[in-house]
């Protein structure tokens, strides 16, 4: 009997296996999980409008959170678990100023272990909570000469070196009920979110740098060879995450402002002892937290407010 291909018997005539487990995140599964926290924060009778994807050892944003709900990783069941020291694993849900905020402690990366749909699993998740928009920070290595560490990058453009070989979350059977099977990425760090952010800095004296950001499979830094081909192609800042959320973010209609902490430079010489290390990045992260829960607290009503 002929049956109707749907996302769960896609057409597999070769038998093949994907490299994305996106797929397997139906609406049916990530929705149970979505259940879950709704019934948490029932008290606070509406849905959290704005998502905060916190990057390595920069957590503490959520001291911006105002009367938060707590609800760790392992207690949702078939979603994953923080790894990384600096990514606590939990949801802290709460109010800044006014907007009902749902910020991650941890995500996931590719060197973790996880398959890169299974690392944007997070952003499925925060869509059908409810929000329109999201706040996706990380820790990045600073190839820009004019940038220091401590300083913020925000993120005007991306360049998927893992999507470059078909690592991408998208690859794979998909559900036309989640997003479109193509879609562009032109604009998609919100370029209204970039001028309200960059007033905010301006207001607060910090400096005022936008960049591009790529991210690399890891979990290992990079060799000086590969840091300046990086900086040959326009490359500023340079980490291990955040470019597949966005384009899961879009795919799903999300509002994207992203940012980096430059947490350390780049070398691009081979002089001298500079070693990259995890430590000096989480250092850096809570070095800068008040800078950070400033910068964010700050800002979330204003991109709230923006809708397009
Ligand atoms: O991107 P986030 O999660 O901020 O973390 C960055 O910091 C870690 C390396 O120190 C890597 O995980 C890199 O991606
Ligand atoms: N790939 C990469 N990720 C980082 N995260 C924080 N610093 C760095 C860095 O220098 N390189």
């Amino acid at each position: 009997m002929y049956m109707q291909p749907n996302i769960v018997d896609y057409p597999n005539t070769f038998n093949a296996t994907y490299p994305s487990r996106n797929h397997e995140y139906t609406k049916e599964k990530v929705a149970k999980m979505s259940a879950l926290i709704e019934e948490k924060i029932k008290h606070f009778k509406a849905h959290p409008t704005l998502g905060i994807i916190c990057g390595s050892g920069l957590g503490e944003v959520t001291k911006a959170v105002k009367d938060p709900v707590t609800i760790a990783y392992k207690d949702i069941p078939g979603f994953p678990r923080s790894t990384v020291q600096g990514h606590a694993g939990q949801f802290v849900i709460g109010y800044i100023h006014d907007v009902l905020v749902v910020c991650m402690q941890g995500r996931f990366h590719f060197y973790e272990g996880y398959d890169i749909g299974t690392c944007c699993l997070p952003v499925k998740l925060l869509k059908l909570l409810g929000c329109h928009s999201l706040i996706i920070s990380n820790a990045a290595g600073g190839l820009n000469a004019e940038f220091n560490v401590g300083d913020i990058m925000i993120i005007h453009d991306h360049i998927n070196l893992m999507g470059f070989s078909g690592n991408g979350p998208l690859v794979g059977p998909n559900d036309e009920s989640w997003g479109p099977r193509f879609f562009s990425m032109h604009n998609a760090y919100n370029p209204a979110f970039i001028k309200a952010a960059k007033e905010q800095m301006r207001k607060k004296n910090m400096p005022e740098h936008v960049g591009v950001y790529t991210a690399l499979g890891g979990p290992h830094f990079e060799t000086v060879a590969e840091l300046r081909m990086l900086k040959s192609q326009g490359v500023d800042a340079v980490g291990m995450s955040t470019v597949h959320e966005v384009v899961m973010a879009r795919y799903l209609g999300l509002h994207v402002f992203s940012f980096s902490l430059i947490t350390n430079k780049c070398p691009t010489t081979y002089d001298g002892d500079k070693n990259v290390n995890h430590q000096e990045v989480i250092d850096t992260g809570r070095e800068k937290a008040h800078v950070l829960v400033d910068f964010v607290r700050d800002l979330v009503p204003v991109l709230d407010s923006i809708k397009d």
